[in-house]
């Protein structure tokens, strides 16, 4: 049986014989195909990896392509333009440039609006850039601009379908290759964290509207390249295939093929084109001449997609080949790499993260009055106290989600005003949610390395040209340390969502780990675990404390703090009632009183 790898280099093979032996008919659908693939491509990044909807992509293969029929076909361009001489190469160049501008412009606007406002900002300007095209006189109004030169490559007219396929395609792969390279790194995995929530991401040190603006602008820029290549192999543009039914064509390109896959959005292309090609030859015999029937049959066929194939075809191709078959996508990890560098814990017993008189009023409800507590280096503390106490407004006020309404905590000297989720956690302050957050397609091994975000500095262009393979390594060094760290060496490529609670909250310390903390913040960790789960929990935390890191944890369980912690805080109508070592902890009146009623 053929190996993935070779299946690849098969079909590039097939991809490069077919102009020689397929009719001209045929190769103008592959030509399309890959057109599409391009814009599809990005919508996989920007949709399937980054959980952003798009019905705008066509206005941005819009800007490609019009750049260029402007920029080739104008007899006498301005004086600041004259130099381009009408080169479809430098208006390539120029095209980019403009879908970059514009994609930053919208997407500063656009960015930041979250559930339905995204995808109807999305329709907005897909909907202004096409009356855009059309309307502006000098781009031929609705009739468009004909005459676009074909583009000359190493002295060959690419002037048929059959020359410029090598050129349509060779883009695909290379967006193909850049789109996989990013998946498989320090900020594709940022990207890919942005599903994970924005606080989980923050939390790991990951700035989401740069990660987001990031993904925009590539499926922005391949929707762009694929503007211009349709352009010089259509030779004409009008403003038709850049509106907004061709927007939401690409998007059900990428819906049908597989929105999470680098190869649904081939295959949604293929499947697509091939798809209306045929109806529209075979409906008409059919049902008649009149009517749009294809539109009809691709709704209908999206609808039965979305109940039977959520995944997209692709998955659907991948579950019926044998795993043995399969692709092998595991990270190596390589153990020779080096060790990234450790920032220094404070000295055992130093005071590293202090309350001071922390208010948080809601309207007229205070969550949190005058709360005031320490945590010192080497130390586990817990944060106790019956539901509502206000136990989650103080964590996130020790973690700087929330913002005191009055007081102060400071880390490690350092007054946290105005300080995000972001910035403390670059303090050397991990946390760990109450509702686990993972990814749970990706493995524990990236799911961890996660963590280690801050600690690497590689940008999205030298990981789509895999230039950041150093500090990849080692990275992914750090993340299979700490997986060992806290046992779980053994789980390095199973999917974070097929592990036990346990085992993902456990993973979570990890990822919180990798990020080399000297505070960790610990939400819960007990809840929903079974006994011998909470052991090993226990353990881990007190081998955590041996090594210097401070730890909070609120938690209900008391069986599980009494064992473990050194010092409990006791919350109650958001006040501290009692602070102290468990056994005075355990008979306290004011505790029993709060917690068990008065009973004795
Ligand atoms: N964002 C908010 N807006 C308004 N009220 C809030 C908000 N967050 C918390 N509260 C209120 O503050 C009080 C304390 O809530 P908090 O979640 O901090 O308690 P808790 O001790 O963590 O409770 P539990 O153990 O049930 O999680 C509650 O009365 C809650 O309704």
């Amino acid at each position: 049986m053929i190996k993935p790898r070779n299946m690849m280099l098969l079909g590039l093979v097939l991809l490069i014989l077919s102009p020689l032996v397929l009719p001209s008919y045929q190769i103008t659908l592959l030509n399309y195909i890959g057109l599409y693939a391009l814009v599809v491509l990005g919508l996989v990044l920007l949709t399937g990896v980054g959980g952003m909807t798009s019905f705008g992509q066509a206005a941005f293969v819009g800007l490609g392509a019009y750049t260029t029929a402007y920029l080739t076909t104008t007899q006498q361009l301005p004086e600041w333009l004259a130099w381009t001489a009408g080169s479809p190469w430098i208006a390539l160049v120029f095209g980019l440039l403009l879908t970059a501008v514009v994609a930053l412009l919208l997407g500063a606007l656009t960015l930041k609006l979250s559930g339905h406002y995204l995808p109807l900002g999305t329709i907005a300007w897909g909907i202004s850039l096409y009356y855009l095209f059309g309307t502006l006189s000098s781009m031929g109004g609705h009739t468009g601009v004909s005459g676009l030169p074909s583009l000359q490559l190493f002295g060959i007219s690419l002037d048929k379908g059959e020359k410029i396929f090598y050129l349509i395609w060779a883009a695909v792969t290379g967006a193909i290759l850049i789109s996989r390279n990013l998946l498989n790194s320090r900020e594709g995995r940022a990207i890919r964290a942005l599903k994970g929530g924005q606080l989980m991401a923050e939390s790991m040190g990951v700035n989401t509207f740069r990660s987001k603006m990031a993904v925009f602008l590539i499926s922005a820029l391949f929707a762009g390249l694929s503007g211009w290549l349709y352009a010089h192999t259509q030779r004409f543009v009008n403003p038709t295939p850049f509106g907004l039914s061709m927007g939401i064509d690409y998007l059900f390109m990428a819906l049908i093929g597989g929105v999470g896959s680098v190869w649904g959005a081939l295959l949604g292309a293929g499947v697509l084109t091939m798809l209306k090609q045929w109806l529209q030859d075979l409906l008409p015999i059919l049902l008649g001449s009149d009517g749009q029937y294809e539109s009809i049959v691709f709704g209908l066929l999206i609808v039965f997609m979305m109940q039977r194939a959520p995944g997209g075809l692709w998955s659907l191709v991948i579950r019926l080949i044998p795993a043995r078959y399969q692709a092998d996508t595991r990270l190596v990890v390589n153990d020779a790499a080096a060790d990234l560098p450790r920032r220094p814990l404070p000295a055992q017993g130093t005071l590293v993260l202090e309350a001071m008189n922390v208010t948080r009023r809601f309207g007229g409800l205070v969550a949190n009055n005058k709360m005031n507590l320490q945590l010192h280096a080497g130390e586990v503390l817990a944060l106790i106290g019956p539901n509502g106490a206000g136990k989650s407004t103080m964590f996130n006020q020790l973690s700087s989600v929330d913002t005191p309404t009055e007081g102060e905590v400071r880390f490690l000297g350092q007054s946290l005003k105005g300080k995000n989720s972001r910035a403390v956690a670059s303090m050397g302050m991990s946390r760990t949610f109450q509702h686990v957050k993972l990814l749970p397609a990706m493995s524990a091994l990236e799911n961890v390395a996660l963590g280690a975000h801050m600690r690497g500095n590689q940008g999205v262009i030298s990981a789509s040209l895999h230039l950041e393979r150093e500090e990849e390594q080692r990275l992914l060094k750090e993340a299979k340390h700490q997986l060992e760290r806290v046992g779980l060496g053994a789980y390095l490529y199973e999917e974070a969502g097929s592990l036990a609670l346990g085992q993902q909250r456990i993973l979570e310390i990890a990822r919180a780990l990798c990020a080399d903390p000297c505070v960790l913040l610990l939400d819960e960790p007990a809840a929903g675990l079974r006994f011998q789960e909470k052991q090993a929990l226990s353990d881990l935390i007190k081998k955590l404390k041996t090594e210097g890191i401070a730890i909070l944890l609120v938690e209900h369980d008391m069986d599980f703090v009494m064992g473990l912690v050194d010092r409990i805080v006791v919350m109650e109508f958001g006040e501290k009632i009692a602070e102290g070592l468990p056994e005075e902890i355990q008979t306290n009146p004011a505790v029993l009183e709060a917690y068990l009623g008065g009973a004795e």
